[in-house]
């Protein structure tokens, strides 16, 4: 095996063509076998193989920065770069996470986990190497999902025009999590049929030499260059047009012309965009025919490809197929998806209803003014998003949205804690900040039932823009349709009030039935709404029980827990006894719901403590 003597980069670079070869055969195995166990996004990684062994053939990523999009296709880069043995942990609490983390390798050069921001990543870096003075390669790897999103040109605008040395890797497999959309990607497939234009200049550097003089005169002849290519290969790339030479399109499975492209990228130093050609899913049949069901995969069994535990309803589910009712219903709901169509519960709309589906790729921002249009001109625009990808709308749920009332719907899913993705897609942040937008809505089923009653509401009830924000997974043994009241009072009691929202409410019901078995009497209220608040309620309840409790899986500051005891405190009262659970200052790592929650105490144990703690 060579593979296991794989210890670093270097490792990598002293291997021969043929072990080369070899070690890519490995590496698939590698992937199937560990993914198979823990789950993980194998379909990118497969398709990146030749491409990572080849980045670690020319580049030393332990001084030259190679910036990951989104990240989720780090895995070979993590296996060769000393972390093999950690893949039995990958994406468990305390395990290798499954994005790139500067804090696990130096061979790490920056966080990712939201799409679109390596080139501008990768520029900062590059203007910081030249400023100081330094010596080293800057890269982006972005793939052709992430080169939807805005930011991704705001980087190219700006890098394209400043000369900085700097590498673009265009990894273009044709997909994003689904099929990709665009214009963008129109264009790219225009140039994916184009190879003789590689050739040629690849004929034509060859012709200049490989010594110091060749290179000289084949930077410089920059523009003779395009002259003739133009003459040849009439239309230009959009990345040439923006200022970068663009390389390729190259084999991104042909390890040695992935060198000579690579190690051609680095000699020109300028700004650069290499654009590689990938198979999605490459090496693993089953991969192959589905990279969408193969890109973020549970554990499955490697000879059928069939996920290991059976898949149960989701709150995604039941929102697609409720929001396809709805819309069957009244021909003015439209449904849109920032290129989370599978994940989001899109599918069945999208098939039911095409005209009234619109995958915009990874652009939330667009997404959300968007969805502000066509609200503003008589349409019910539904945009289903995750919590975490949500925060890049910030500003035109402000500008676009709040400011004019305007009646648009988001369907906030992996609200709260998501698990094994970890820090950068965990939702602690949206009960923060869609309460403090004006005129905003935002309502918090616990259980499937009531989702499917709220989206309703959202849609035919309530005036401006609504939230409906629901977590990852499904709900848990709570049930019962509570009623349309933004409060409602679950459990009657009289030593504590305990507080919380979405399907936390479990955790709390089991928390007050311990407590009842210790001598302790807790009222448990749930907020079906948590902006506007509701007082009333609330504020009886608290007076007459003198201690208050309230449960989130959010940031603490500014939390709902916070926004309760700050409505107290402005009606001049406050209760004995102040509790709020929830993340704090910190950034939840990786786990499960229930081992994260059990870290934070905000599991029926927790909460038991923490009473017993304060009220005894
Ligand atoms: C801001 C943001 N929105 C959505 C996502 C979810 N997401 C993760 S990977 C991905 C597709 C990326 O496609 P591409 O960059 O082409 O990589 P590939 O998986 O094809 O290798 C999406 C939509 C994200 N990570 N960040
Ligand atoms: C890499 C990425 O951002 C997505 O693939 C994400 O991991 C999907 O998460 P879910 O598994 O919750 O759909
Ligand atoms: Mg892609």
């Amino acid at each position: 095996m060579i593979l296991e003597k794989i210890h670093s980069p270097a490792d990598v670079k002293a291997l021969s063509r043929e072990e080369t070869e070899r070690l890519c055969v490995e590496l698939r195995r590698f992937l199937v076998d560990q993914v198979s166990k823990t789950g993980g996004h194998l379909a990118s990684n497969l398709g990146a193989v030749e491409l990572t062994v080849a980045l670690h053939r020319v580049f030393d990523t332990a001084s030259d920065r190679l910036v990951f999009d989104v990240g989720h296709q780090c895995y070979v880069h993590k296996a060769l770069t000393g972390r093999q043995e950690l893949f039995s942990t990958l994406r468990t609490f305390g395990g290798l996470s499954g994005f790139p983390k500067p804090y696990e390798s130096g061979h790490d050069a920056f966080i990712a986990g939201h799409a679109s921001n390596s080139v501008s990543v990768a520029l900062g870096m590059a203007r910081a190497r030249t400023l100081l003075k330094e010596n080293y390669t800057v890269i982006a790897l972005i793939g052709d999902g992430a080169l939807t999103g805005g930011l991704a040109y705001e980087g190219l605008n700006n890098a394209g025009e400043s000369g900085e040395p700097l590498i673009v890797i265009l990894n273009d497999n044709g997909m994003s999590i689904n099929p990709n959309v665009g214009a963008m990607s129109n264009h790219l497939s225009r140039l994916r049929t184009r190879p003789g234009y590689y050739h040629f200049k690849k004929w034509y550097r060859n012709a200049l030499g490989n010594s110091e003089f060749g290179m000289k005169v084949y930077r410089f002849n920059h523009r003779i260059k395009t002259a003739v290519k133009k003459t040849l290969w009439p239309g230009s790339t959009l990345f040439e047009d923006m200022g970068f030479t663009y390389l390729g399109p190259v084999d991104g499975h042909n390890l040695d012309r992935l060198c000579h492209v690579l190690q051609w990228a680095k000699e020109l130093n300028r700004p650069v965009v290499v654009h590689v050609n990938t198979i999605k899913g490459k090496g693993y049949p089953f991969a192959e025919q589905d990279p969408g069901k193969f890109h973020g995969i549970a554990p499955f069994d490697p000879e059928t490809g069939l996920v290991k535990k059976k898949e149960i309803n989701s709150f995604s589910h039941v929102f697609g197929n409720a929001l396809t009712e709805y819309a069957q219903r009244d021909g003015r709901v439209c449904a849109i998806t920032a290129a989370m169509e599978d994940g989001t519960g899109l599918h069945h709309f999208a098939k039911t209803l095409p005209e009234r589906f619109f995958d915009v790729g990874i652009a939330e921002g667009h997404a959300v003014s968007m969805a502000a249009g066509m609200a503003k001109q008589g349409l019910i625009p539904v945009f289903a998003v995750y919590s975490s990808f949500l925060q890049r709308s910030y500003d035109m749920l402000i500008h676009d949205v709040a400011l004019s009332n305007l009646h648009v719907v988001l369907a906030v899913d992996r609200a709260g804690l998501v698990g094994a993705d970890g820090e950068t897609h965990h939702g602690s942040l949206d009960a923060l900040f869609l309460p403090e937008i004006p005129n905003m809505t935002v309502l918090c089923p616990s259980n499937y039932a009531e989702l499917r009653k709220m989206l309703e509401q959202a849609l035919f009830e309530i005036e401006g823009p609504v939230a409906v924000r629901y977590p990852r997974g499904g709900e848990g043994a709570y049930r019962d349709d509570s009623g349309s009241a933004p409060i409602v009072c679950l459990r009657p009691g009289t030593d504590i009030t305990l507080v919380s929202y979405g399907t936390l409410i479990n955790n709390v019901l089991e928390a007050a039935e311990e407590l009842e078995r210790q001598g302790i009497s807790a009222q448990v209220l749930k907020l079906n709404c948590i902006a506007p608040m509701e007082k009333g309620c609330l504020m009886r309840s608290v007076r007459a029980t003198r201690r208050l409790l309230v449960v989130e899986d959010s940031f603490g500051a500014g939390c709902v827990g916070q926004r309760i005891a700050a409505m107290m405190a402005e009606e001049g009262w406050a209760p004995e006894k102040l509790i709020l659970k929830n993340l704090g200052k910190t950034i939840a790592p990786q786990g499960t719901v229930a081992e994260l929650q059990r870290s934070y105490g905000l599991d029926a144990r927790g909460i038991v403590e923490s009473v017993l703690e304060e009220c005894r």
